[in-house]
C-alpha cells in the first residue's frame, strides 16, 4: 500500500510516465507561486511542467521552490461532474468535496462492487484537486483525468499501487526527507511520557503549558510526550491509515519579559508539509461529529470533557488547508472552537465556508466562552457551550436581534476589532490602529519615491505575524520583489553576507507568503479569479496589488479609460468585502506640480478609488520635510475611527527598511472628518505620472 510521503511520491513519479504519452501538452500556468507555506508533496507539482516558471539559478532555487497546486485553468463542480459522468466513474456528492471510487485500488467485491464506503478518492469541488484517502495518492484535476484516459485506455480496473512503485526521488529530496524523519524519530524516542516525570516537574509542565486539568490518561491516550532538551511538549502525528509516526510538533514555553509564558512551535516536517489534524487517529469511521480546535492543549480539553472527538488545526487560526478537507468529510456537523478573541471568530466564519456552512456550528468568543483549555482549567462546562454554538448559515437578512452578540462582540474586544498592529510602525498603528480584513488601501505616491519598498514593509511585518499574504506585482518581477522583502526581513545586505542566505532563506520560506506570477498588463478577470483560489487554498487574508494601472492595458480601447479603472475598482472592493480579505491597492498619482504635495485628490482618474477605499495612504516626498527628498507616510483617509494625520519615514538604504525618526514632534495627527471625507469630484482625463497610465515594466 501507499501510504508515507515517500511512496506517494514514487506513485507520482510513475505516473508522470504513464500519463506522458497521454498528455496533450497542457501548459501548466500556474497563476502564483508560493515562497513558503504548503508545499504540495505530489511530484507532479513539485516538478513544474513548464520549466521556465521556476529559477534556475542556485541562489533562489530553495526560495522559489513551488508552483502553486492551482488547476492549469479553473474548474467548476459541474465540469467535474459532467467529466465523471462522461467516464462512468460513479461518485456522490459531499460538503467540500466529491466522493468517487479509488480508481487506485481495486473495487470491493468486482467491478459492480457497493457502495459508499468503498468511495475514498475525494475531489475537492472548488479545486478538483484530488486525494486517494487509502493510498494517499493525491494530485491537481488535470492529473486526475491524465489517471483516468490512462486506466481506459489499458483497459485495467485500477492503477495498482505495485505498478506505481519503483521510482526514485531526487537525491536531494530524499536526503531532506529521511533527515526529517530521523529528527522526528530522534525527538520522539528522547521524549518521555508525562506521567514518568517526578511530580513537581509534572505540575510545572501543566501549569506552563495551561494544561492544569488535563488528565495522564488524556495525554496517554493521545500520545503527548516530554521532551526535557527544549522543556517542551511533543505532539505525535499519527497516520490516521496505520497509525505510524509521520511527524510531530514541539511546543515550547519560555518565561518572557513581565513573567510572561512566550510559546513557539517546531514542526517535523516543516509547517508547509505538516498536514496533520492532531486527533485524527483517534476518530472512528462512524463519528459523525467532530470539534475542531486550533490548538492541539484545547483538543485534549475538549475530548476530556466532553467525550466528543477532536481535532486541532495544524496552523493554528491561520488556515485550513483544503487538502485536510477530505478528512473531515465524514462528519455531519462539525463545531468550531478556535478560541476565546476576534481573530478565531473571524477564523471560524471563514472556515465554515470550506468546510459547508449547514453542517457548521461557531462557538463565539467572549469571557464566558474562552478557548477550551481554559474553560475546562475555570471549571466550565464545555458540553454546555457547545450546545449554544450558532449555527453557521446565515439568511440575507438579519434582525438586530442577530446582530446584537456582534455588535457586543465589537464592543468589547475594541484593540482585536481594530485589526493586527504593525510592529516596525508604531505610529501608522497610533492613526489606522491596525491592520483590519475586509478592508480596501489604497497607497499613491511620487513616481520612484518608494512605494514598492515601503507597502513590502509593511506587508511583510504583517505576515510574519501569520497575516497570509498574497502578492501581485505587475511592475517588478517576484525575484526582485523576494530579493527586496528578503533584504527587509533579515535587516541587512545579504550580498555583503552570502553565507548567511540559506539561513534566512529557510526562516522566509516559512512565512505565509505566495506571489501570482503574472508580470506586465494583465486584465482583471484572471487576476481575481487567481485571488479567489489563493483564498481557498492558503486563506489569504491580504493581497497586495501593485499596481492598478497594469489592469488597464489589456481591455478593450474602445471603453473608457476612467470607466475601466472604477469597474476595476469596484471589482477589487467587492472582492475585499466578500472574502474578508484586505486589499492594498496601489495607484499611480495623477500629474500634478513638481512643488505640490500630492492629496487624495491627486488619485489618478475619478473619485472611485478614494471613495470605495477604506484607508488612503500618500508617501509624501520632499515638501513636508525639511530635508529635501526625505519620505512622510500620510493617512488621508481612515474609516475605521476618522483619524488621519503625518508621519516621518527615516530609509535605511542596507537593509531597505523604513523607520520613524524618534522625535514625537512629527506626528500630526489630524483629526478632521472634512479630510476623510472623499471629495466628490470628476476628473477630467489627466495624465498619469506613472507609466504611461498603463505601466512599462522595471527591470
Ligand atoms: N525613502 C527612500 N529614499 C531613497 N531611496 C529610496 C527610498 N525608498 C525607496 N528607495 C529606492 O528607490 C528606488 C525605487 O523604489 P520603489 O520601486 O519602491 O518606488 P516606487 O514608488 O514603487 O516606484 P514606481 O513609481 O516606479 O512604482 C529603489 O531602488 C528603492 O530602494
Amino acid at each position: 500500500m501507499l501510504r508515507s510521503g515517500l511512496f506517494m511520491k514514487r506513485a507520482y513519479s510513475v505516473l508522470r510516465v504513464a500519463v506522458f504519452h497521454h498528455r496533450t501538452l497542457r501548459h501548466f500556468s500556474a497563476p502564483f507561486l508560493s515562497l513558503g507555506g504548503p508545499r504540495p508533496p505530489s511530484l507532479l507539482q513539485a516538478q513544474p511542467r513548464t520549466p521556465g516558471l521556476l529559477l534556475s539559478c542556485r541562489t533562489f532555487k530553495k526560495v522559489l521552490k513551488t508552483p502553486s497546486d492551482l488547476p492549469a485553468s479553473p474548474v467548476s463542480v459541474t465540469d467535474i461532474k459532467q467529466y465523471l459522468r462522461s467516464k462512468n466513474i460513479p461518485f456522490h456528492d459531499g460538503y467540500s468535496c466529491l466522493h468517487a471510487r479509488s480508481l487506485f485500488r481495486e473495487p470491493e467485491g468486482g467491478a459492480e462492487g457497493p457502495e459508499r464506503d468503498s468511495f475514498s478518492m475525494f475531489i475537492d469541488k472548488t479545486t478538483g484537486q484530488f486525494l486517494c484517502k487509502e493510498t494517499q495518492v493525491e494530485g491537481s484535476w488535470e492529473d486526475l483525468q491524465d489517471c483516468v484516459e490512462v486506466l481506459q485506455k489499458e483497459r485495467c480496473s485500477s492503477l495498482t499501487p505495485e505498478v506505481l512503485l519503483g521510482y526514485r526521488e531526487s537525491e536531494e529530496e530524499q536526503g531532506e526527507r529521511e533527515a526529517d524523519h530521523r529528527e522526528v524519530l530522534r525527538i520522539w524516542a528522547s521524549s518521555v511520557p508525562l506521567s514518568e516525570l517526578p511530580d513537581e516537574e509534572t505540575q510545572l509542565v501543566r501549569a506552563m503549558f495551561g494544561m492544569g486539568k488535563i488528565s495522564n490518561a488524556t495525554l496517554k491516550k493521545f500520545g503527548v510526550r516530554f521532551f526535557k532538551p527544549t522543556k517542551g511538549l511533543v505532539f505525535p502525528w499519527f497516520s490516521a491509515w496505520d497509525s505510524s509516526l509521520r511527524g510531530l510538533k514541539l511546543l515550547s514555553a519560555q518565561r518572557g519579559g513581565n513573567d510572561k509564558v512566550v510559546y513557539s512551535e517546531v514542526t517535523f516536517p516543516r509547517p508547509g508539509a505538516y498536514r496533520n489534524l492532531f486527533g485524527l487517529h483517534l476518530v472512528g469511521r462512524k463519528d459523525a461529529e467532530v470539534v475542531l480546535t486550533s490548538q492541539e492543549v484545547d483538543t485534549l480539553a475538549v475530548t476530556q470533557a466532553t467525550g466528543l472527538p477532536s481535532v486541532a488545526l495544524p496552523r493554528g487560526t491561520s488556515c485550513l488547508p483544503p487538502a485536510l478537507l477530505p478528512y473531515l468529510e465524514q462528519f455531519k456537523k462539525v463545531f468550531l472552537w478556535l478560541g476565546g478573541d476576534m481573530r478565531s471568530w473571524e477564523a471560524s466564519k471563514i472556515f465554515s465556508r470550506k468546510l459547508g456552512l449547514k453542517r457548521c456550528s461557531l462557538v463565539r468568543p467572549g469571557e464566558a466562552q474562552p478557548c477550551p483549555s481554559e474553560a475546562l482549567a475555570q471549571g466550565k462546562n464545555l458540553a454546555r457551550i457547545l450546545k449554544a454554538a450558532i449555527p453557521a448559515a446565515h439568511k440575507s437578512i438579519v434582525s438586530f436581534r442577530q446582530l446584537r452578540e456582534d455588535v457586543y462582540g465589537e464592543l468589547a474586544n475594541k484593540d482585536q476589532v481594530a485589526g493586527v498592529k504593525w510592529t516596525r510602525f508604531p505610529e501608522l498603528n497610533k492613526i489606522l490602529k491596525g491592520h483590519r480584513k475586509g478592508e480596501l488601501s489604497v497607497f499613491t505616491g511620487p513616481t520612484g519615491s518608494g512605494k514598492t519598498t515601503f507597502i513590502s514593509e509593511c506587508a511583510l511585518d504583517l505576515c510574519m505575524q501569520g497575516v497570509s499574504t498574497l502578492w501581485g506585482s505587475f511592475e517588478i518581477n517576484n525575484v526582485r520583489l523576494a530579493k527586496i522583502m528578503l533584504t527587509q526581513f533579515s535587516m541587512q545586505r545579504l550580498e555583503d553576507s552570502l553565507e548567511q542566505y540559506d539561513s534566512w532563506a529557510d526562516k522566509f520560506e516559512d512565512l505565509p507568503l505566495y506571489f501570482m506570477t503574472f508580470h506586465g498588463q494583465q486584465s482583471i478577470k484572471p487576476v481575481l479569479d487567481t485571488m479567489h483560489h489563493a483564498v481557498y487554498l492558503y486563506d489569504i487574508s491580504h493581497v497586495v496589488i501593485d499596481n492598478l494601472q497594469f489592469m488597464m492595458g489589456q481591455e478593450s480601447l474602445s471603453v473608457d479609460k476612467f470607466a475601466l479603472q472604477d469597474h476595476i475598482i469596484g471589482a477589487f472592493r467587492k472582492f475585499a468585502t466578500q472574502n474578508s480579505c484586505h486589499v492594498t491597492l496601489i495607484i499611480h498619482p495623477r500629474k500634478e506640480e513638481d512643488d505640490k504635495e500630492l492629496q487624495t485628490a491627486s488619485i489618478f482618474g475619478t473619485a472611485k478609488a478614494s471613495q470605495e477605499a477604506d484607508n488612503v495612504l500618500i508617501l509624501q516626498e520632499k515638501k513636508l520635510v525639511s530635508s529635501p527628498g526625505r519620505r512622510s507616510l500620510q493617512v488621508a483617509k481612515n474609516r475605521f475611527d476618522g483619524d488621519v494625520g503625518i508621519f516621518p519615514l527615516e530609509f535605511d538604504k542596507a537593509s531597505l527598511t523604513f523607520s520613524s525618526p524618534k522625535s514625537k514632534a512629527w506626528l500630526r495627527k489630524v483629526k478632521s472628518n472634512k479630510a476623510n471625507e472623499p471629495e466628490a469630484r470628476e476628473k477630467g482625463p489627466a495624465k498619469s505620472t506613472g507609466p504611461g497610465g498603463a505601466g512599462n515594466k522595471k527591470q
